[in-house]
């Protein structure tokens, strides 16, 4: 089966889980602080929107074990995420995918994969060395850094330990943590979860926002290099109406490009 047979593929639905405990521990993962106590406590505790993304995680693999591609070598590429609804402290989410594109990039494919649910709407964007070539639409390009300079800079720290803990909130793939697995996908270590990197600058850009990161309305971005944990991020940030373009480097280039961001107004759903 070509890769551009796999578009439109209906990858079931699913209901998955959640406690307070599994919200908290997600914040912590994600780089909030002890003193973030409607992250982190569970008497005031608000659900990070990007925690939904945890739960979401089989339908892409869902894909990978069907054979669509090599989950030892795809990479995810990308992601977008639109909050609908609030997350609740704990229960469950119910939530149907599909395959929404497959796109050609000669030497790749790029498959995206859509997850729908009451409460959020999320693509994972997943790139796959050696499955291009079938005659595909090639998609859309590299996105562009604004040519302004840019509103705001900040910084973000990644820890040593961050994919060793992010992965017990479901992402298990090797590559996070072996660093045979690593080698396997081309990279010299094991490298962070691109959903962790994305998820831990929404705190910091939440702040220079002036807003409540359990507020995040919209997100996305590119991953655009690998980041291993331990790295230094500087993300450059623009004014965007109600939105926040960003873009993120670490001292080899630009990891996260095309950012893209927008909360709720305080108080609002
Ligand atoms: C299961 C895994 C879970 C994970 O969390 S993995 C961790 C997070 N992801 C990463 O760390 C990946 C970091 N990104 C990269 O290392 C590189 O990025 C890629 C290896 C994915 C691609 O690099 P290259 O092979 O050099 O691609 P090119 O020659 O620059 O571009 C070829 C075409 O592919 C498109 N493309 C490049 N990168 C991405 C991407 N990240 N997502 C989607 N598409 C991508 C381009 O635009 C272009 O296509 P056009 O010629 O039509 O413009």
């Amino acid at each position: 089966m070509n890769a551009g047979d796999w578009q439109g593929r209906d990858l079931g639905e699913r209901t998955v889980g959640y406690d307070e405990r599994d919200a908290i521990l997600y914040a912590l993962a994600v780089g909030a602080r002890a003193t973030d106590l409607d992250l982190v406590y569970e008497e005031r505790l608000r659900v990070l929107p990007t925690f939904a993304l945890t739960r979401a995680q089989w339908a892409p693999d869902a894909l990978g074990a069907l054979g669509a591609f090599d989950p030892r070598t795809a990479v995810h590429g990308a992601q977008r995420l639109r909050v609908h609804a609030p997350l609740p402290r704990s229960g469950e989410l119910t939530m149907a995918a599909r395959v929404a594109e497959v796109w050609d990039k000669g030497a790749a494919a790029v498959f995206e994969v859509e997850v729908d649910s009451d409460h959020f709407t999320a693509t994972w964007v997943l790139f796959a060395p050696g499955r291009g070539g079938f005659g595909g639409d090639r998609g859309p390009s590299a996105p562009r850094r604004p040519a302004e300079r840019p509103g705001h800079e900040l910084r973000l720290d990644t820890s040593t330990e961050q994919a060793a803990l992010y992965r017990l909130l479901g992402d298990r793939h090797a590559m996070h943590i072996d660093p045979a697995a690593a080698k396997e996908t081309g990279m010299p270590r094991p490298f962070m979860h691109g959903l962790c990197t994305l998820a831990a600058l929404t705190l910091p850009l939440a702040a220079a926002a002036g807003a409540h990161p359990a507020d995040l309305a919209e997100l996305e971005g590119r991953f655009a290099a690998p980041v291993f944990p331990g790295d230094r991020l500087r993300t450059d940030g623009w004014a965007d109406g109600d939105a926040i373009r960003f873009e993120a480097a670490a001292d080899g280039g630009p990891v996260i490009s095309g950012g893209r961001l927008r909360f709720h107004p305080a108080g609002s759903p």
